[in-house]
């Protein structure tokens, strides 16, 4: 290995460079992931743990470097229970943003087009567009990949063309199948009344009630795009990746709804759910 420097004891390779860069990336990643949820204090936490460990190893100071070794020996299993859905979350933005998926997402265009052709969005537009002029509370999940098995279960199966109608019978405040969120997939409504995750986001506008943090928790677990109209305001918003669009134009809607289903984002979806204009207060009624 080159040498690059001495510091006392300490022989400096350029592989540490390397080796310090790629932990900084990696840590600031996980920052980055956890931000915003309780997680980030367990994790600053564990980090100042790990460092006086570091410290009082270094110290030679036995009886503190047992104690702190023990909990440092079972760390790594009580991290993997403690972060179970940041970690879940971390492995699927590496499982979407891999070359391959992409490649694949290619590879199979045609076939997916004939799918999406089959799914007319503006019978959603529409619907959604009815929704918000008369305030009624509707949450639906669009997934692009897979069935979600796990949630579809959660509520009434349907396997149903997409239809205006229907979906507005669906969440009319009168109807038994109103609660919960409706999920689409390849073109069909698979089901009604599901229960969705609802996110910790402690950043989330205090505003937001079950329904919204719903729409963000499934966006958050999930490779899916989520639309929440508030039973309040008549509100909407789409939930992707943990982030959330407000203060739409129904053909802004419709376009990330298209984007999604062709697997055509934009790379800076995330940064530009940033740059959103602010909530508008009780006084300024929202805009979408
Ligand atoms: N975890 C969940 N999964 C699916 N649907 C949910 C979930 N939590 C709440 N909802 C739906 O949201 C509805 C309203 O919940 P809540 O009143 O807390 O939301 P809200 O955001 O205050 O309402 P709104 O968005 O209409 O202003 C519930 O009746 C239910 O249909």
């Amino acid at each position: 290995m080159v040498l690059l420097f001495k510091i006392g004891f300490l022989d400096v390779t350029w592989v540490d460079f390397v080796d310090i860069a790629l932990v900084s990336i990696l840590l600031y990643q996980v920052y980055k992931l956890i931000r915003g949820s309780i997680a980030v204090n367990i994790f600053l936490g564990i980090l100042a743990l790990y460092l006086v460990y570091l410290i009082v190893r270094a110290a030679q100071m036995e009886l503190l470097a047992t104690i702190l070794g023990q909990f440092m020996g079972v760390g790594v299993l009580a991290m993997i229970i403690l972060f179970q859905p940041e970690i879940r979350k971390f492995l699927l933005v590496i499982g979407r943003g891999t070359e391959f998926k992409e490649n694949i997402f290619k590879t199979i265009a045609n076939w997916r087009h004939q799918y999406h052709d089959d799914f007319d969005i503006h019978e959603v537009m529409e619907a959604a567009k009815a929704l918000k002029a008369t305030k009624t509370g509707a949450l639906v999940v669009f997934s692009r990949d897979t069935e979600l098995k796990f949630y579809v279960q959660t509520g009434d199966a349907l396997d149903s063309a997409v239809n205006k109608r229907l979906l507005l019978s669906i969440f009319n405040k009168h109807s038994p199948l109103h609660d919960g969120a409706v999920i689409i997939h390849k073109g069909r409504i698979k089901a009604a009344r599901c229960v969705l995750p609802v996110s910790e986001n402690d950043n989330l506008p205090p505003h937001f009630g079950l329904r919204h943090r719903a729409a963000v928790g499934m966006s958050e677990n999930t490779d899916t795009l989520v639309m929440a109209i508030s039973e309040e305001s008549g509100r909407l918003i789409l939930a992707r990746n943990g982030k959330y669009l407000r203060s739409l134009k129904l053909k802004q809607v419709e376009h990330r709804v298209l984007q999604y289903l062709h697997n055509d984002e934009p790379a800076r979806w995330e940064e530009e759910v940033k740059d959103e204009e602010p909530e508008p207060t009780e006084s300024s009624p929202a805009k979408a």
